[in-house]
Parts: C-alpha cells; sequence; structure tokens
C-alpha cells in the first residue's frame, strides 16, 4: 500500500471536518474521493499533502511516516481547479519551473531540463505549445500544462483537486477520458478530488464516498455503483428512485400502493427506504394492477442522449414525489404514454435499507 491514513480526525473550531477517517490507497492506482461539498475531501487531500496538520492521526508514503514531514519533503504534486500556472513564464519554463529551482546538487544538467520538458509536453499533447504564455492556451490546455508541471519532479504522490471543476461540460469530459488513458500510461500513486459522481466512476480505480467527515463506503467504481453499502452511497451515485414504505409480507407498502418484494431478512413491520435507478423501474399501463406505485406521466422523452419518462406521485405521506424511468426509445414509443396518463411503477431490481433515524439519503428531501 503506497499511502496510508490512519485515524486521522480534524476540527476547525467545534467543526468535525474530519472524523476519524482511516484509508488505504494503493500504489499505482488513481483513487477519487467523491462526496458533497463540505464532506472534508479537500481537508483530507491537504493533510495528505502535508498543507493541513491533522488534530491526531498519521500518513505514511510507502511504508514511512509522513506526518510531521513539511509539504515540501513528501514528494507529492498537486494540479488544483483554479490553473496555478505563472503567467509571466512561457509553458516550456512553467513545466521546467520545479527542476530549475532545485538545489545545485540535485538539479539536473540544461539538455537534462529540456529532454524531460519536452517529453512530458508531448506526453500531454501540448509540445507545439512549448513558446506560449498561458493567457496564449484554453482553459483545458492549462490544466494539462499544470498537470506536466506536476509531474516533472517526479512525485510519489500525484494530488489533483477539482482540476476539471472550472471548465465546461464538454472540455471536462474530453479531459476526463485524457486523464484516465494519461494515468494507464504513467500509473503514478493518484488521489483526485471531485463531487461529480460521474467523473469518479469514469476516471478511477477507487472510489472513496465521503459524507459528513466521514467514510461511507470505498470500493471499485463498480462495487460501489452496484452494490453501494448505504442509502447515502445509493442516491449520491447516479440517479435514483426512492420509496419510503413499510415492509409487510412480501410487499414493501409505500401509502396506498405496493410493491412485491420477498426479503427473508427483514422483519415484518420495518420502516425501509426502497431505491430503483431509473433503467430498474418498469411501466406498467394497467392501472389497476395490484402491484405497482401509481404516477402520472409529465414528460416523454424519446430521443436525445438520455431517453427516458419523467412522472410524479406522492411518497408514503402524500407529498408530491419525482420518477425518473429510463427505457430504450423504442419501448418508449411502444407504451404511447400521454401527459397526464396514469400509470404503475413495477422495479425490476429493488435495494431496501431499514430505515433508522440515523440514516441520511443524499439528495432526499423527505426524510
Ligand atoms: N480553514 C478552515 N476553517 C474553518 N472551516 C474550514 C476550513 N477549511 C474547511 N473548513 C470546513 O470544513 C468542511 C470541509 O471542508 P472541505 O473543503 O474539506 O470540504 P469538501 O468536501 O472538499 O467540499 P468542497 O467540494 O465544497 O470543496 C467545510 O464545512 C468547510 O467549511
Amino acid at each position: 500500500m503506497s499511502i496510508r491514513v490512519e485515524n486521522i480526525n480534524k476540527k476547525f473550531g467545534d467543526f468535525v471536518a474530519l472524523d476519524n477517517i482511516s484509508l488505504e490507497l494503493p500504489e499505482g492506482q488513481l483513487t477519487a474521493l467523491l462526496g458533497p461539498s463540505g464532506s472534508g475531501k479537500t481537508t483530507l487531500l491537504r493533510i495528505i499533502a502535508g498543507l493541513e496538520q491533522p488534530d491526531s492521526g498519521s500518513i505514511a508514503f510507502y511504508g514511512k511516516d509522513q506526518t510531521d514531514q513539511h509539504v515540501s519533503e513528501r514528494g507529492v504534486g498537486f494540479v488544483f481547479q483554479h490553473y496555478a500556472l505563472f503567467k509571466h513564464m512561457t509553458v516550456y519554463e512553467n513545466v521546467a519551473y520545479g527542476l530549475t529551482v532545485k538545489p545545485r546538487k540535485e538539479r539536473p544538467s540544461k539538455a537534462e531540463i529540456h529532454k524531460k520538458v519536452m517529453s512530458l509536453l508531448e506526453l500531454v499533447q501540448l509540445d507545439w505549445t512549448a513558446n506560449r504564455y498561458p493567457n496564449q492556451l484554453s482553459g483545458g490546455q492549462r490544466q494539462r500544462i499544470a498537470l506536466a508541471r506536476a509531474l516533472a519532479v517526479e512525485p510519489k504522490v500525484l494530488l489533483l483537486d477539482e482540476p476539471f471543476g472550472a471548465l465546461d461540460a464538454k472540455v471536462r469530459a474530453e479531459l476526463r477520458r485524457w486523464l484516465r488513458k494519461l494515468h494507464d500510461e504513467i500509473h503514478v500513486t493518484s488521489v483526485f478530488v471531485t463531487h461529480d459522481q460521474e467523473e469518479a466512476l469514469e476516471v478511477s480505480d477507487r472510489i472513496v464516498v465521503m459524507n459528513q467527515g466521514r467514510i461511507e463506503q470505498e470500493g471499485t467504481p463498480d462495487e460501489v455503483y452496484e452494490q453501494p453499502a448505504t442509502p447515502f452511497v445509493y442516491g449520491f451515485l447516479g440517479s435514483v428512485n426512492l420509496f419510503h414504505g413499510r415492509f409487510e409480507q412480501h410487499q414493501i407498502v409505500v401509502g396506498a400502493d405496493a410493491i412485491e418484494h420477498r426479503d427473508e431478512a427483514l422483519i415484518h413491520g420495518t420502516d425501509v427506504f426502497a431505491f430503483a435507478r431509473p433503467n430498474e423501474l418498469e411501466i406498467i399501463t394497467d392501472v389497476d394492477a395490484t402491484n405497482g406505485i401509481l404516477a402520472t406521466v409529465t414528460q416523454v422523452l424519446a430521443y436525445g442522449p438520455q431517453p427516458r419518462v419523467e412522472l410524479e406521485g406522492v411518497n408514503e405521506i402524500g407529498q408530491p414525489q419525482h420518477f425518473q424511468v429510463a427505457l430504450p426509445p423504442e419501448s418508449i414509443k411502444g407504451l404511447a404514454l400521454q401527459i397526464g396518463q396514469r400509470v404503475r411503477l413495477v422495479p425490476s431490481r429493488l435495494k431496501v435499507f431499514e430505515r433508522d433515524s440515523s440514516a441520511v439519503v443524499a439528495g432526499d428531501k423527505t426524510t
């Protein structure tokens, strides 16, 4: 294990920013710290870097304790959201900077620096910008240069804090793919902070889901998406339809409706959260069916990047609730739905959690 975080606690005044965090980040992998704003991701990244001191706990790189090491001695490379390139230096000088300021004994020769800078610029596919200044580059290009600059000093660990956060959606998506490809080539142990679940799922080898200064779950993108450990993770990773109900004799009762559900482990009368992703709901046009939740069609989007049907129903206490069903365009057309039509929603797959007072569901305003 290359980075070991052990029992890290951090308070700002009375506010607990990190609550006993322990974590192992595997060597050569790209790990995403994913969570909503204020969950402690940046604080954890800054503590790993040595930019912030924990109140207690320890950080080790490759088995060597770093807790009392200064940031300059930890061998970390950074890329932040706002491009921190030096405006008065060319791209070449920016990338070379970390090498040229090394103590004379460690400093490579001019020829070595040139070779290294040019190979890094080729790696980020921007060798043609060597003589330009940062303001002559696009935002995405500047972030690629910032990455080349961070890599120039051969960091043991690369830390990225929302590196694409300030860019527009299309450029972000391109840079994500680009970063993934780059990481496959260089395999530097990297930690990547993001609040964007799509970004985390697409880019990383591992995801650490954080909430309120704690770790909710860690695992591969597949594991956290397919087997969310908590209601929070389920709600945070991707769109979700949430039903609050009560488990009663092989069904979940939601207000006046019910969904069939068999679960030997659940006790009769238990209050539950039941989740279904948009592609795990079916639309039944027979409203007299006994299985399924009644809802009204509000929008039919048969084409576009995410074909879906939007609906509105009510939750167990009669408040309006929004639902989303993702279907292939031909299935949507086949249903011939009308706006305002009443239908029933039947999950093809349901993930059920017992409801207790401590459970928090991301994005859920009804609890
Ligand atoms: N220097 C500080 N002084 C006081 N409070 C702080 C300080 N730094 C962070 N916090 C608080 O600690 C909490 C965690 O902040 P942090 O920046 O780690 O969250 P985050 O998950 O990275 O959020 P974001 O995505 O918004 O950056 C926040 O509520 C923040 O207001």
